[in-house]
């Protein structure tokens, strides 16, 4: 059974939602949550799903949104961020479907003074709601982490009360996140704050399953935003188990909560693993992805910067044009495939991968991913670049293996007996000498 016996490709709304998060906590996984900023972004983020075959969750930020409406509209009264809000939202129903994905569409960290772009991204969930019968977006989440655990609590029963009803989903946060999130700074917030205790999850759990189950809670267990040189963070998912005995011991319900992970970035595969197995159904990643982003276009603007300098002329001619270098679709088209390289790696950190997934790297450094799918006669294989390889184009079975993503080749190092999801360390399986590093 795959996760589309559970719910419908494209974006989830109301019990759907649901229906994943407990699929993806009985099956101990859970899912990435990407920030996007733009088309390009969010393109690349359902690639990745749809080459791997996993739900996905991608989330706008109030300063994302402002930037997907263009940096050029003001945004006084946030309505930039609504209007870049909610035209994300319509560019990922339009492409959710067609990537075949199941994707929950959500907007993240609302801090108070924030609240007026909130008001109107639910204005907007209303309005499509009055025709569609489901909201346009899956989920929001409201951050009232810095105001008192009165108000928090008040603030989001206020909101759920308007959101259930139309079927959408709350994730609140509870303890702060530190770091930076937007127009707000916990970088020196004191360390005590950034892990929250069992009956304050406990009193908002209470709070809120009074009007729906249809809730997350963002706790904190010493998360920050960003990447920082290792030490500086120090993250205790294993707390999260005490908010589970504590509310189970209270409901009778195993394991109750759906938990959130925030600042998933720089995390280690081990604090990740042991947060999905407390409850944790989704991680944010936004730093990392950005940082792979970033890593594509670098690259290519590096490997390629003779062919850059200007519109004619380049190392193989003076008079030779270099119009398929500068064409943002090839040197963004760079970065969408470190991002999809990366998405997919958080995807396996998390456990959500509906098909083999081998992660070629050395170290931290990720030189291909291979998506693959074997049904005996139906061999899927994508190598994260524009082709995926399909029995049905004509491609024989390819076995599984370890390969190479060489160029436009891919070459198998070592075949292997059994499925495997599993990141290979290059370094002690290469035959031949290490490509370029990539990332
Ligand atoms: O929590 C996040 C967004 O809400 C993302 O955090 P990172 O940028 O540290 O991955
Ligand atoms: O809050 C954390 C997310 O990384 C959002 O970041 P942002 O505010 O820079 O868009
Ligand atoms: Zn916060
Ligand atoms: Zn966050």
């Amino acid at each position: 059974m795959g996760v589309l016996d559970i719910v419908p490709a494209g974006v989830l709304t109301g019990d759907n939602v649901r229906k994943l998060f407990e699929y993806a906590k009985e099956q101990q996984f859970a899912i990435p949550a990407i920030n996007v900023t733009s088309s390009s972004t969010a393109n690349a983020v359902l690639e990745a799903a749809r080459d791997i075959k996993s739900p996905i969750i991608i989330q706008v930020s109030q300063g994302g949104s402002a930037y997907f409406a263009g940096k050029g509209l003001a945004n006084d009264k946030q309505q930039a961020s609504i209007a870049g809000a909610v035209a994300a939202a319509h560019h990922v129903r339009i492409l959710a479907k067609e990537y075949g994905v199941p994707v929950v569409l959500h907007s993240d960290h609302c801090a108070k003074k924030l609240l007026p772009w909130f008001d109107g991204m639910l204005k907007a969930d209303e309005d499509y709601y009055k025709v569609h019968q489901e909201p346009l977006f899956s989920s929001h989440m409201l951050d009232l982490s810095e105001e008192s655990k009165e108000e928090n609590i008040e603030t989001c029963v206020a909101y759920f009360k308007r959101m259930a009803p139309i079927g959408l989903w709350l994730e609140m946060e509870i303890g702060i996140t530190g770091g930076e999130e937007d127009g707000v700074d916990n970088t020196g917030v004191d360390s005590s704050r950034l892990y929250t205790q069992p009956p304050d999850i406990y009193d908002v759990h209470t709070a809120l399953a009074a009007i729906s189950p249809n809730f997350s809670i963002a706790a904190a267990f010493g998360n920050v935003h960003g990447v920082y040189k290792p030490g500086n963070v120090r993250l205790h998912p294993e707390l999260l188990q005490k908010h589970q005995l504590y509310a189970e011991e209270k409901t009778g319900k195993k394991k109750p909560l759906f938990l959130v992970f925030h600042g998933g970035s720089g995390s280690t595969k081990e604090e990740i693993k042991t947060a999905v197995e407390n409850g944790v159904v989704k991680m944010n990643v936004d730093t990392d992805t950005q940082f792979a982003y970033l890593v594509g276009i670098r690259d290519f603007v590096q490997n390629k910067s003779g062919y850059l300098q200007s519109q004619v002329g380049n190392p193989e001619g003076a008079d030779k044009p270099n119009k398929k270098y500068y064409d943002p679709r090839v040197w963004v088209r760079e970065g969408e495939k470190t991002l999809t390289a990366r998405v997919k790696e958080a995807c396996a950190d998390l456990g959500n991968v509906n098909c083999v997934l081998l992660i070629l790297q050395d170290g931290r450094s990720i030189i291909g991913v291979m998506a693959g799918y074997d049904q005996k006669s139906n061999v899927v294989l994508s190598d994260s670049k524009e082709r995926v390889y399909s029995a049905d184009e004509g491609v024989e079975e390819i076995p599984l293996g370890l390969y190479l993503v060489k160029g436009d080749q891919i070459v198998l190092i070592g075949e292997v007996n059994e499925a495997l999801d599993q990141s290979v360390d290059l370094a002690t399986i290469r035959a031949e000498p290490l490509p370029p590093i990539r990332y």
